[in-house]
């Protein structure tokens, strides 16, 4: 798939961490009213994401009518949330807490309302705090991407990073 993002070339390689997920298993990381990943919102993407070998994650999201965007195709919008939400859980792999900061989406084809969505996303490696992530998606034919996405995540302090917002947070 065509893409112009290049990641430095000296990024320090990372290691699992030792109480990382194992492979197979659903990477709990965020909360149950996450827009991305809870059950507890109505029109979420509700993304299981799933720990695999390495410093990899998979996650399947069908696309339902809601998605929609041009007529019988994903939103670019909810894609890239998609796409956010399986990096975005990844970092959890090498004990680390993220937030985006960059996230570039190339979109290859279509992709029909109906159909799965597989995502795939590889933790490159990191400079500093920042952690490079890309991810490819396909609906069914894994040597046939219908779109990818590169980014860089920071990681944070969680408490200190959200501490300004918390008291705003909605629970339903
Ligand atoms: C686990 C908790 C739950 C997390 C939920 C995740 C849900 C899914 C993921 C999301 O959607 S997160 C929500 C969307 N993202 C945000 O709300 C982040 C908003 N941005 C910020 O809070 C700050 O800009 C950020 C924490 C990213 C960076 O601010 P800091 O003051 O902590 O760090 P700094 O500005 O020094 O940047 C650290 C490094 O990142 C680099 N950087 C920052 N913004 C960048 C950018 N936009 N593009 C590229 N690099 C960037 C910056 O140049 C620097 O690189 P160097 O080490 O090389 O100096």
């Amino acid at each position: 798939m065509k893409h112009a993002f290049v990641p430095p070339a000296d990024l320090e390689p990372l290691q699992r961490h030792p109480k990382a997920a194992a492979p197979g298993h659903h990477i709990d990381l965020h909360h149950s009213t996450c827009f991305g990943c809870g059950d507890d919102v109505p029109l979420g993407l509700h993304l299981k994401v799933i720990a695999g070998d390495g410093l990899t994650v998979s996650a399947d999201m069908p696309v339902a009518s809601w998605m929609q965007g041009g007529p019988g195709v994903i939103h670019g919008g909810v894609l890239s949330a998609a796409f956010d939400e399986v990096m975005g859980t990844s970092p959890l792999l090498i004990g680390s807490a993220v937030v985006t900061a960059h996230l570039e989406i190339d979109f290859a084809e279509p992709i029909p309302l109906g159909s799965t969505l597989h995502f795939d996303a590889r933790i490159l490696g990191r400079q500093r705090r920042k952690v490079y992530i890309a991810s490819v998606a396909h609906i069914g034919d894994p040597e046939r991407p219908v779109a990818s996405a590169h980014s860089i995540f920071v990681t944070i302090d969680v408490k200190e990073h959200f501490a300004e917002h918390y008291d705003k947070r909605v629970i339903l």
